[in-house]
C-alpha cells in the first residue's frame, strides 16, 4: 500500500516526514490553502516520490512547478478534463485525479478519466478543495468497478487503523495523510505519523 503525505512545505519537516518512511510527499500550490507552497525549499525529498497538488491551475504555471520541484506527480483537485490529464502525462508526470465523493453519482466521472490517469484520490467534499480533515463514507465506494487503481483521503488519523484493517476493494492502492497529523498548517508531528506508518505497514491488507 502506498503512504501520501501531503501539505509539506518546511524543509526539516519535510525530512523528517520522509525518514518516517512515505512513498510519496505532496506539496500543495493553490493560494487559497494554508498549506499553499510559494517557495522551494531548501529541501526536497530524494526517496519519497514528489507530488504537485493543483486546482484549476494554468498549464504553464503547473508545467513551471513540475520542473522547479523536478515533480514526479500531478494531483488535480479541480474541474480538470480527461485531456488536460493527457496533456500532463506527456510531461513526463504520472496523474492523480481527486474526486469528492458524496454519493455513488460521483463516482460515475471516474469513467470519462478512464486511460488518462494513473490514480484516483477520493476524499471528503469540502469547500476549500482538500484538507477538510474530515472522512466521508468509505462504503460508497463499493460501488467503484473501475480498474485505476486509488488512494483512500479525508480525514485519515491515528484514530483510523481498525477501519483501515475493515477496508477492502481491489483497486484500493494506497492513503493520503494531511491534516489530521499537522501541529501547524502544512507542519506535520512526526512522532505521531511515524506511529501510525509503522502499525498501518503492518496491517494484513
Ligand atoms: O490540504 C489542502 O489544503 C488542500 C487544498 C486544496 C486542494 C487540495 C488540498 N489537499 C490535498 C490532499 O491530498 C489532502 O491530503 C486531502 O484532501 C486530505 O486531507 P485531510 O482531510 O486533511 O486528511
Amino acid at each position: 500500500m502506498l503512504i501520501k503525505v501531503c501539505g509539506m512545505r518546511d524543509a526539516n519537516n519535510i525530512r523528517e516526514v520522509e525518514a518516517c518512511g512515505t512513498d510519496w510527499m505532496g506539496f500543495i500550490f493553490f493560494a487559497p490553502s494554508a498549506r499553499n507552497v510559494t517557495d522551494r525549499p531548501e529541501y526536497l525529498p530524494v526517496h519519497a516520490r514528489r507530488v504537485g497538488v493543483f486546482v484549476d491551475a494554468d498549464f504553464k504555471t503547473m508545467t513551471e512547478k513540475i520542473q522547479e520541484f523536478g515533480l514526479h506527480l500531478v494531483q488535480l483537485h479541480g474541474t480538470e478534463s480527461p485531456e488536460t490529464c493527457l496533456k500532463l502525462k506527456q510531461l513526463g508526470v504520472e496523474i492523480v485525479k481527486a474526486f469528492a465523493i458524496r454519493s455513488p453519482n460521483d463516482l460515475k466521472q471516474t469513467a470519462a478519466y478512464t486511460g488518462t490517469c494513473d490514480y484516483f484520490l477520493f476524499d471528503t467534499p469540502c469547500i476549500g478543495y482538500g484538507g477538510s480533515g474530515k472522512s466521508f463514507d468509505w462504503n460508497l465506494l463499493q460501488h467503484y468497478q473501475g480498474k485505476t487503481p486509488f488512494l483512500l483521503s479525508g480525514g485519515i488519523g491515528p484514530d483510523s487503523l481498525e477501519a483501515l484493517a475493515s477496508f477492502h476493494h481491489p483497486a484500493w492502492a494506497g492513503i493520503d495523510l494531511n491534516s489530521q497529523f499537522e501541529t501547524a498548517p502544512a507542519c506535520k508531528n512526526t512522532a505521531a505519523l511515524k506511529t501510525f506508518i509503522d502499525q498501518f505497514k503492518t496491517l494484513q491488507l
